[in-house]
Formats: structure tokens, sequence, C-alpha cells
């Protein structure tokens, strides 16, 4: 467990040492100025130290690194970072977005916030402007290994090596050219108490960053509460505070029990709370908070009315709250991933199978989705509209575990904001005029069991943002008109093809319901991004022509590909289906006559359709051409006119066919 202890430096200290610096004098635990060491007696930090810095200076001093070494750096291969980015794909979904909220709060450039695997291996970065260009320079980068026996004392490698938060002000670096650097790095605890990860913050050391430290672990305990939250194993979950208005806030504590009453897992707060200083204790239910465990039925019944008071020893009173875990014990168990599934008639791909068809962005954000499948992970897919962020989110229920449950579809846009709240959550009897006799049930308990999916999430309204946030971290449902509270146990998947994060910074999309959506956050590409387009217009049209054997001619084909599609695909799938019906019933290949009108105008308009080299590529054929021409098709005339070799003319002349084919007869042997 994380104790703040009066050893481990905080961030005032390091802004008091570069006043220090910034005046000359500077504080020293020995008086030694490290470049007067020797490699046998170990150099000292020229600065406020404490005895977790000397004892890092020790070891970096035994690793065989001198201040003054040379930077030897020790940087991933792709391939090692992808296998660790892979391994930590569920601490980085967490991570990613509170990184971002973090370095939005810190609001100063001169600062980076980054996350490293348990080994010190940076596997994201979060900053911008002149610093990161200047950490870069010292491998604070994705890839770049920070361990102590490569970096010296440095926050993300005394970290690693300590498990605890540490704060590494200018000086105290051990090597000369970290020194620029001040950081404070806190480990990110697993459920089960061993170290995950590490978050760090870095800036310069003239730099200021008030509350660094406080802002650095309550980030680091969001994250750790996220965690746990999405774990799917345990018989029932409980969330405790001494203030029951923190419950269901990332500052509980929280705590899952297996079917025993075994202790699964954990917060770093519940730890606190509990008084647990062993790290990896992992008590029972009835030591932790002195009730049967037998009385599990009666104490989650009894948690509908609200929170109930559970004592621990020795005081102060926790008020708490008792959920099951999903599913209900009633409900067949859905977790285990199954293999996508197949059009059982047709033998057509179906599923995530059958969006890939080649682009490393899709694969990307499809193996990703595959990864959180069943884990309680909200998805959050964002993409151009008509992208296909809808059968993004059909494919992932389809090749889920909850494929046999409902697949239930909202979109926020499309639904007046006075009624999306009796459409999401459902209604009691009489609680509105024109309201159904018996009330009805909302789509959230539509999809009990499956997968909600809210496309265009930017677009609720705020006050419902507030609603829906609560349902999520509770789980349970409150109709409309109703003070009844029914448990939901749905998978969430949001859309929008508007960046939430802008819409947060604008005020009309809250920070922390974010948070709550962002679990895993993928982007589809845009169709003009698609590295596979052809082999996807292929698939399009083979779809669009329905059993017709019809193919594009080639005018065609780069007509479609040069196109921006603003519609993206849903545009590409109307315009084909034009195209095949416009089609004589003998004709089998789609030519430029048959582009539908309004495609070939808004092609003509395109400025990107006519770009500056396919001009220049044009201009040059025929000034090829008439040169040839003057020179009645005598091609050594023409390039020695041209002022380039007889092989480039014909290479030239080999880029437009009828050009090639016209002058065939020069071709030499
Ligand atoms: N990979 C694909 N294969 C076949 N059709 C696709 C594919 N991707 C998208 N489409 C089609 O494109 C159209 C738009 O897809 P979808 O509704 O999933 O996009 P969207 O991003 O959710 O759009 P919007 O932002 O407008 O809600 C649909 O007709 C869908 O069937």
């Amino acid at each position: 467990m994380l104790r703040k202890s009066a050893t481990v430096p905080s961030w005032s200290a390091c802004e008091q040492m570069a006043h220090l610096k910034s005046t000359g004098s500077r504080p020293s635990s020995s008086g030694t100025n490290p470049a007067d060491m020797t490699p046998m007696s170990p150099p000292k930090p020229a600065a406020a130290n404490t005895p977790h810095i000397d004892a890092s200076w020790q070891r970096s001093t035994d690793y065989g690194l001198s201040p003054e070494h040379p930077l030897h750096l020790d940087i991933a291969s792709r391939s090692l970072l992808a296998e660790r980015l892979e391994a930590n794909a569920r601490l980085m979904s967490f991570a990613q977005p509170v990184m971002e909220y973090l370095h939005r709060q810190l609001t100063q450039s001169s600062s980076m916030v980054l996350l490293a695997d348990r080994d010190g291996l940076v596997l994201r970065t979060v900053g911008d402007g002149d610093f990161v260009d200047r950490a870069q320079r010292v491998a604070l980068a994705p890839g770049a290994h920070w361990r102590e026996a490569v970096m010296g004392t440095n926050a993300i490698g005394t970290v690693a090596h300590e498990s605890r938060t540490i704060a590494v002000c200018g000086e105290q670096h051990f090597l000369e050219r970290n020194r620029f650097l001040t950081c404070i790095a806190t480990p990110i605890h697993a459920p089960t108490g061993g170290m995950l990860g590490i978050l760090d913050l870095s800036s310069d050391t003239r730099v200021t960053l008030p509350h660094a430290q406080a802002l650095l672990t309550s980030t680091a305990e969001m994250i750790e509460h996220r965690l746990i939250e999405s774990l799917d194993t345990g018989k029932v979950i409980v969330r405790f505070s001494p203030h029951a208005e923190m419950l269901g806030t990332p500052i509980e504590g929280i705590a899952l029990f297996d079917d025993a009453g075994r202790m699964i897992g954990c917060n770093r707060r519940a730890r606190a709370l509990l008084g647990l200083t062993d790290p990896t204790a992992l008590p029972d239910f009835t030591t932790c908070f002195q009730r049967d465990w037998q009385r599990l039925p009666h104490l989650v019944e009894a948690c509908a009315a609200g929170p109930i008071v559970l004592r621990t020893s020795p005081p102060p009173a926790l008020s708490a709250r008792l959920q099951w875990r999903n599913p209900p014990p009633s409900t067949p168990h859905y977790r285990q991933a199954a293999p996508p599934v197949r059009h059982k008639t047709t033998g057509l791909k179906s599923g995530f199978d059958a969006l890939d068809h080649g682009d490393a962005r899709m694969q990307l954000a499809i193996r990703r989705a595959r990864r959180i499948a069943g884990h309680n992970i909200p998805l959050l897919i964002q993409g151009e509209t008509g992208s296909g962020k809808e059968l993004f989110a059909r494919a992932y229920h389809a090749d889920g575990p909850r494929r046999d449950a409902a697949f239930v579809a909202v979109n926020c846009a499309a639904i007046p904001a006075t009624l999306i709240e009796s459409e999401l959550f459902g209604y009691a009897a009489g609680a509105f005029t024109g309201a159904k006799a018996k009330g009805a049930p909302g789509r959230l308990q539509d999809a009990d069991g499956g997968t909600l999916f809210l496309d265009e999430i930017g677009d609720m309204p705020l006050t419902l943002q507030a609603v829906l946030l609560r349902v999520l971290e509770t789980r349970r449902v409150t109709p409309l008109g109703s003070s009844d509270e029914t448990p939901i146990d749905i998978a969430l998947v949001c859309a929008s093809h508007r960046p939430l994060h802008t819409l947060v910074t604008e005020g009309a999309f809250r920070a922390d319901l974010l948070f709550r959506l962002n679990g895993l956050s993928v982007t589809l590409p845009a169709l003009r991004e698609r590295a596979d387009f052809d082999r996807f217009l292929d698939t399009l049209l083979a779809d669009a022509a329905d059993g017709r054997p019809v193919r594009l001619a080639s005018a065609v084909r780069s007509q479609l590909r040069a196109y921006p599609w603003p519609g993206n695909v849903r545009q590409l799938k109307n315009a084909l289906r034009v195209m095949v019906a416009l089609l004589d019933d003998t004709d089998t290949v789609i030519d430029l006559k048959h582009l539908p009108e309004d495609l070939v105008t808004a092609i003509a308009n395109t400025p990107a359709h006519t770009p500056a080299a396919e001009d220049l590529r044009s201009c040059e054929q025929r000034l090829v051409r008439a040169c040839l021409q003057r020179h009645g098709g005598n091609v050594s005339a023409a390039a020695r006119e041209l002022g380039i070799t007889r092989t480039t003319l014909y290479r030239k002349l080999r880029q437009d066919d009828n050009a090639a084919k016209s002058h065939a007869p020069d071709e030499p042997t």
C-alpha cells in the first residue's frame, strides 16, 4: 500500500530546489560535487535528497554508471514495444483519457505526462510544446527504457525499484544530461496489490507545477478505481467510505469478494480505510467488515434503500453500498469470448471478420475491441459520419459473449431532448401526460444482459449526462416518476462523430462522463484514408451488384479512389447502387457514363481531385507527345530536345498507355 511518508519528497521540495538553483545556493546532503567522485567512491546528489535518492545513486554507481556518462539509450524494438502495448492494453485504455485530462489541468506546455510499464519502459506520453522536443532528446518517449540500470536515478526507474511515489528534482537525477528535468512518478497498483505500471509527470526544472503530487496520485487512483470496477469476477462488490456522498466516486474504497467471501482485490483507498499495511493482503469479508458472510443477501437487499453502515476495527464507521457482481447470481454466465460468428447459410464473413479488408488502422481497432469483449470496459467509437461506427458496434456485440442477448441502439441526436430521459430510463405509470397506463421500460432495461449502443452521445443534453453517469456508476436505473431502482447489466458502446474531448473543453460534455465512457477508444479511418480502398470497393460493389457479374472500368476506379468521400461508406454504397442500376441488362462494366450526376459534379468541384501532381503529369505527357510528333516519332531526337535519356523517355511514354501503344515500333529490342 502506498502511504504518504515524510521521506517521500514532495513537489514543493522540487519547487524549493528550483528556487535555490536560481539563487545559486545548492543544498547538499554531503556537500560533495558528483564530478569530483571516483567510480569506487559513489557520488552523492548535489541537492536536497532523501534516503531513497541516496540509495538510488548508490545503485546507479553499482550499475557502473557515472553522472557524466554519455547517454546510452535502451530503446525497445518496434515489435517489443507493440508486444508491451498489447500486454498493457487494459491499463492503457483506462490511463490514456485521464493522462490527457491531467495534462489539460496543468495547462503547462513545459510538462508532459508519461505512462510506463512496471519495468520502466515508456508506453505513452501526453504533452506538447518545446519541452516535449527537449524531453525526446533524452529519450523521454514511447519505447525508451528508463530503468535505473540504464538511466541512473530517475523518477520512473526509481519507482520501478521502490514501488512508491518518488520525486526526482533536477540535480537529483544521476545522469547530468537529465538534470533539466523535474519528475514525479507514482505506481499504479493492480487490484491484487502488485504494481501494474508507473504514471509520471515530468517538467522543466524552472517550472512550478502547483499540487502536482496530489494531482498525480489522484490520477493514479482514478485509474486503479476503473481497473477494479472493470474486473468481471467475484460475487459482490463493496463500495465504502466514511462519507456516504463519496460512494460511486473514484475516491471511494472498493473491494471485490468471491463466492466464499474472500477478497479478490481492492483499491488503495480501501486498503487505507481497512488499515491493510501489507500491499498484497487479501483478507475475507468478515475480517474486513465484522459482518457474517452468510448475511450477504440481506446486506445487499438492505442497500436498495440507500447506503448501509459497516463498521471496521478500529472505527471510523463506513457507509457502504453492496452490489451483486455482473451477472446477478440468477442469470447464466456468458463471459467466455466465443469465436467469430459466420453466416450459417452462405458462409459469408460476419462480425469483425466482415469489416477487415486489410486496413491497418481498422485491424488495430478490431484487435483492441476483441480484447476487451466481456471485460466490462466501455467502448467508445469515434470516426466521421458514415465511417461504419454502428456496424463496428454491432460486430463487437455479434462476436462477443453477449451475442445471444439484445443489441439496443439509441441515436441520441435523433430523439427530442424532452423524450430522451423516458426513452433511455423508462417511466412509471402516470409519470407524465400521455404516459402509458402501466409505464414502460426504457432502452437501458431493454438492453439488460446485452449491449447498449449510444450513438451520437455528444448530442446528449448535459442534464441527462448527469443521470447517465449515475446509472453507469450504480448500475441501477430509476424510471422517470418512480423511486424504484432496477439493477441493469449492460455492455456499453458509445459513438460520436464529434471529438468528445473538444466538447468537454467547450463545456458541452461532462469530463467525468467521458472518463466513464472512454474505457477503450477506437477511431475508425475515413474512407479516403483507408489503405484497403480497392479491396473494400470490390466488396461493396459485389454487395451492390447482388450476384450480377459486374466490374469497374479503371477510369471509374481511379475517380472513386481520388474522391474524398465526405459521406464515407454510406455515400460510396449509395453511389455503387446507382451505378449498378444504371447498367443495361447486357452491360458488365461500369464506365464513366454510369457515374451518378451529383457525384460527377462533386468530383469536378473537388480541389483534391485535381492535385498538382496529376496536372503536372498530364502536362508532361502532352509535351512529350508534341515533341515526339515534331520529330516524326524519332525518340532519340525527342529525348535530346527534352534533355532526358531515351530510357527515361520510353518510361514516360509507357506511363501513358495510348502514347506507348502509338510509338511501340520505336521501342528498342
Ligand atoms: N465495412 C463495411 N462494410 C459494408 N458496409 C459498411 C461498412 N462500414 C459501413 N458500412 C455501411 O455504411 C453505412 C454507414 O455505416 P454506419 O451507420 O455504421 O456508420 P456510422 O459511422 O455509424 O454513421 P453515422 O455517423 O451517420 O451514425 C451503412 O449503410 C453501413 O452498412
